[in-house]
């Protein structure tokens, strides 16, 4: 199988470099508009597509980023691996803005999102017990290194529904108590449905700040985020016209079974399952319903 690059741009990712024969192509997704056309072109000698998250401009916010029809345009493209690449706040000294950190945990604390492709008259189960693919998150790392960032390999993300920033008294229970590494809004329920869509999926969090917890740096805002965005920008450009030779141009099995998810999940007896609902996992779930 040929493999096919998806990259999804955060707060300071809006394009990608290199990218050749390069256009905007509208994608129609059964689960609504997504969050922008996709720039699709090929990367040294690898198909790739990029699409920014909160849509050129920053129109969507975290909660009204349209995951589900990313996801869907992703796959139904063809893209084999989707990278998430995001700017995050830190909660550990040793990970400090301007550094990358590749996240292989997740903690769910977004509450108004649809967060699957599966409901009533067609009911999947898929696992998260490991949310990003190993291979995939390897490949990161190198790319990233090689790009000269500072980069930690695994971490745990608290996924905030936003938009607001966290309190002092939140930011000290997901640091203290729960021991997460990095915060964010976006990565769930983006990366529980890229799972659904039997997709690999990598998280890069580009650290911005130290959210509120830090005695010297003070409460986040926008500002401290801004202020390492543009640099970041350039790091995660550089890690990403590195991916391609890393990863190859033909695939194999996913060694982890990323690309399985679902083979054993749908629950619902073929006889009882919703037409319609089918028909629109066409793209996600086709291989198996
Ligand atoms: C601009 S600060 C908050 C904003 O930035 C992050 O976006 P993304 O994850 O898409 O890089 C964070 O999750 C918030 O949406
Ligand atoms: N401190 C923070 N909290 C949530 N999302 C963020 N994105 C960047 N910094 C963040």
């Amino acid at each position: 199988m040929q493999t096919k690059i998806g990259i999804i741009g955060g707060s300071g990712l809006y394009e990608i470099d290199g990218l050749q024969d390069a256009e905007w192509i509208e994608i129609d997704s059964l689960w609504g508009a997504p969050s922008d056309a996709v720039l699709s072109g090929v990367l040294n000698g690898i198909p790739m597509v990029f699409l920014p998250r909160h849509g050129r401009g920053h129109v969507h916010s975290p909660t009204t980023v349209p995951y589900r029809a990313n996801i869907d345009a992703l796959k139904r493209i063809g893209v084999t691996d989707v990278i998430s690449v995001s700017a995050c706040g830190s909660f550990r000294e040793e990970m400090a803005p301007g550094d990358f950190v590749i996240v292989d945990q997740f903690i769910d604390r977004t509450f108004a999102r649809e967060k699957s492709f599966f409901g009533t008259g067609c009911v999947a189960h898929v696992s998260v017990a490991h949310p990003t693919c190993p291979r995939l998150s390897d490949v990161c790392e190198t790319a990233a290194k090689d790009a000269g960032v500072t980069v930690h390999k695994g971490g745990t993300y608290l996924a905030m529904e936003g938009p607001q920033f966290s309190s002092q008294a939140e930011s000290n229970l997901y640091r203290d108590v729960w021991n997460c590494d990095v915060i964010g809004m976006t990565n769930m329920p983006e990366a529980k449905l890229a799972r659904e869509a039997e997709l690999c999926y990598a998280s890069v969090a580009m650290i911005t700040d130290y959210d509120s917890w830090h005695p010297d740096h003070g409460a986040v805002d926008v500002s401290d985020v801004i202020k390492t965005l543009q640099d970041n920008g350039t790091k995660a450009r550089d890690m990403v016209t590195r991916l391609p030779e890393l990863l190859g141009s033909e695939r194999d099995l996913c060694p982890h079974g990323c690309d399985r998810a679902l083979e054993y999940a749908v629950m619902t007896a073929p006889e009882k399952r919703d037409t319609a609902l089918v028909a629109k996992l066409d793209a996600v779930a086709g291989r198996v319903l």
